[in-house]
C-alpha cells in the first residue's frame, strides 16, 4: 500500500480549477484538493473577480515523478494563458506522509475482552470467537462506544457482573438504555438474554448509527432505538445504564429512578470519581452496590428496594 505520496500544489484562478482538477484526476489517478489561497488585501477588488486557488494533487513517490511534475508544468504553461489573472507559478512538490487521518482511530479500535466473556470488534477485524464468548461488532460511525473508553467498558462490565453472577441471575426484564451512543450497551444487553430494550439518544445521528449497529448483531427486533426523551417514557426496567457526564445524571435523577423496577439496578457511568458524592446525593432512595474505578472514571451500580 501507498503510504507517502509527492503532494503538487499549483496555483490557478478559479476558473481553471476544473480543468487543471480534471487534468490531475487522469494523470494520477487521485483525488485532489481544492484551497483558497490567501487573499492579498491589497489588490482585493482584481481578485474577487478572479480569485486564486491552490489545487493539489499527489503524485506517487517514485522514479515517475519527474516526468508527471513536468506534465503538470507543461499543462500550467500552455493551458493557463486562456484565463483571466493567470500568472505561472512553478508548482510546489512536498512530500506527504501519508496518514488517513479520517480513519486513523480505526487503526488504534482492535478487538477488547471485557469482563468473562464479552469481545467487541471492529466490523472490519477478523475475531475467532472461543466458546461461550458474546461477540458485539461496532462500527461506531461518529456515535460515542468503542467499548475502548473505560467509561463504557466498566458499565460493560457491571451489567456483566449483574446478568452472570450467580446472585444476579440473567437479564429477563427490559433493559433502558439512556444515551446509547454506538448502541452497545443495548447490544451486550440483548446478548446476555434481554428480550426487549429501549434505546435512547438525544442526537438523531447516534439513533441512526445505533440501528445499523443492531442490524449487524442481529438484535434489531429486540431493541427499539429513538430520540424519544427520557421525560416522555413509560413501563419499568430492571436494568436502566446511562452513560451520560455526572451533572446530567443528577438532572435526570428522578426520571432515571421512576423507571426502575422494584429490585432493578441502574447503573451509572460517564462520572469523575471526584464527582461521586455528588451524584450519590442525587439518588438518594437507592442502595450502592458498587463502583468500580478506572483511570478518573467511576462507574456506579445502585439498586432500587
Ligand atoms: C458517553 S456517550 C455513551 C455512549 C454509549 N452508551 C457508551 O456507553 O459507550 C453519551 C451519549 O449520551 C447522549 N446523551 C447525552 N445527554 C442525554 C440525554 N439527556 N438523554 C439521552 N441521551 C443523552 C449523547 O448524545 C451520547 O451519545
Amino acid at each position: 500500500m501507498q503510504t507517502d505520496w509527492a503532494e503538487i500544489a499549483c496555483e490557478v484562478p478559479a476558473e481553471m480549477v476544473d480543468i487543471l482538477a480534471e487534468f490531475l484526476v487522469e494523470l494520477t489517478g487521485n483525488g485532489v484538493g481544492i484551497e483558497n489561497l490567501h487573499l492579498d488585501t491589497f489588490s482585493l477588488d482584481s481578485l474577487e473577480d478572479t480569485p486564486v486557488k491552490t489545487v493539489k494533487g499527489y503524485l506517487p513517490l517514485d522514479d515517475s515523478l519527474e516526468e508527471l511534475r513536468s506534465r503538470v508544468e507543461r499543462f500550467l504553461a500552455e493551458r493557463g494563458p486562456a484565463f483571466a489573472g493567470f500568472v505561472y507559478t512553478p508548482p510546489v512538490v512536498s512530500v506527504v506522509r501519508h496518514e488517513d487521518w479520517a480513519n486513523n482511530w480505526k487503526v488504534h479500535f482492535k478487538p477488547v475482552r471485557l469482563g468473562e466473556r464479552l469481545v467487541i470488534k471492529p466490523t472490519w477485524e477478523e475475531y475467532q470467537p472461543k466458546a461461550g464468548d458474546l461477540v458485539i461488532q461496532i462500527d461506531p460511525g461518529m456515535a460515542f462506544g468503542t467499548g475502548a473508553h473505560p467509561t463504557t467498558r466498566m458499565c460493560l462490565e457491571s451489567l456483566e457482573r449483574i446478568c452472570f453472577d450467580a446472585s444476579g441471575g440473567t437479564l429477563s426484564g427490559p433493559v433502558l438504555d439512556v444515551g446509547t451512543g454506538s448502541g452497545v450497551l443495548s447490544i451486550a444487553a440483548a446478548l446476555m438474554g434481554a428480550a426487549r430494550i429501549v434505546a435512547i439518544d438525544i442526537d438523531p445521528e447516534a439513533v441512526e448509527v445505533t440501528r445499523e449497529n443492531l442490524e449487524l448483531n442481529g438484535v434489531a427486533e429486540r431493541v427499539e432505538a429513538s430520540t424519544t426523551d427520557l421525560g416522555d417514557l413509560t413501563g419499568e426496567f430492571q436494568v436502566v445504564l446511562a452513560n451520560i457526564l455526572a451533572e446530567e445524571l443528577v438532572r435526570l435523577a428522578g426520571q432515571l429512578t421512576a423507571r426502575l423496577a422494584p429490585g432493578g439496578w441502574l447503573i451509572l457511568s460517564g462520572i469523575l470519581t471526584e464527582k461521586v458524592p455528588m451524584v450519590l446525593a442525587g439518588f438518594p432512595g437507592l442502595t450502592l452496590v458498587e463502583s468500580p474505578e478506572e483511570a478518573e472514571w467511576s462507574c456506579l451500580t445502585l439498586r432500587k428496594p
